[in-house]
């Protein structure tokens, strides 16, 4: 029987190269339900890639995820789809369809891909823009939208899929600063709210205030991983601890 420390996806293993550069090296990582897993480390290290290669938008060349369980074969491209419904992305820029409003872009996936009636997918997005605290910009283009405005849209089109996980590929790096708080914001609420995720990120205040478990990556591997608390604490003398202070130097968070 499973229990509540089992993981829901199982990372094992992942190497991807591109060319001649192996950009992921024998990466690893499970997460528990409700678990949040926040990805730092130096530009170029590899934490799109490896959240990419969770989703199969890089396929990776070795390794094996699975979610409850159950393998996820990279060749079958159902299995990936019915996959992808479960484990959503979060992109930095957004990705939102311009000629479509913001209700329109939250209700589309569910109507043409898991077949709801347009009533029942409208009320739905309705439920999940006010989530993000949109509901009063349903009618907006993306073009009448801030920044921010459009990320929690996108988030609230990730979350009328119902995801059992969450992916989200710096989410905040895209936004002017002073718009950076109400994305952020949406994101804690949903870890409180019970939701496992994996998340890339610069922003280390952020990563330290939200994260179960900080993953530090660098060349394609992961370096340390653990705690916050113990990965950052005075005197821990960790890697993680090193990255962040200089972040803090050059007046990072
Ligand atoms: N499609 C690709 N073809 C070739 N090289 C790639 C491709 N995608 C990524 N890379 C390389 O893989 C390495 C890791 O990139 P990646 O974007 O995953 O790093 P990152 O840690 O997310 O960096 P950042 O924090 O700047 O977003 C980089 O050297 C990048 O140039």
């Amino acid at each position: 029987m499973k229990t509540a420390n089992h993981p829901i996806l199982k990372i094992d293993n992942i190497y991807k190269r591109f060319g001649e550069n192996t950009i992921l090296k024998d990466v690893s990582l499970s997460i528990r339900k409700g678990e949040i897993k926040v990805l730092i480390g130096p530009s170029g290290a590899g934490k799109s890639t490896f959240l990419q290669s969770i989703n199969f938008l890089v396929m990776p060349d070795e390794g094996t995820i699975r979610l409850e369980d159950r393998p996820v074969d990279p060749s079958d491209k159902r299995a990936i789809c019915a996959y992808r419904r479960q484990v959503g992305m979060i992109f930095q820029e957004f990705n939102l369809f311009d000629h479509l409003t913001a209700l329109g872009n939250v209700e589309i996936g569910m109507v043409r891909v898991l077949g709801m009636r347009k009533k029942a997918a409208r009320e739905r997005a309705m439920a999940e823009l006010d989530r993000v605290g949109l509901k009063d910009q349903a009618d907006q283009y993306p073009a009448q939208l801030s920044g921010g405005q459009k990320q929690r849209v996108s988030i609230a089109r990730a979350l009328a899929m119902d995801p059992r996980v969450m992916l989200l590929d710096e989410p905040t790096s895209a936004l002017d600063p002073e718009l950076i708080g109400e994305v952020q914001a949406v994101i804690r609420d949903l870890g409180k709210g019970g939701m496992t995720m994996i998340m890339a990120t610069h922003q280390i205040g952020f990563a330290r205030s939200l994260a179960d478990e900080i993953i530090f990556m660098e060349k394609g591997a992961i370096i340390e991983q653990g705690p916050p608390d113990e990965l950052l604490a005075p005197g821990a003398c960790t890697r993680t601890g090193d990255f962040c202070s200089r972040i803090a130097e050059i007046g990072g968070e």
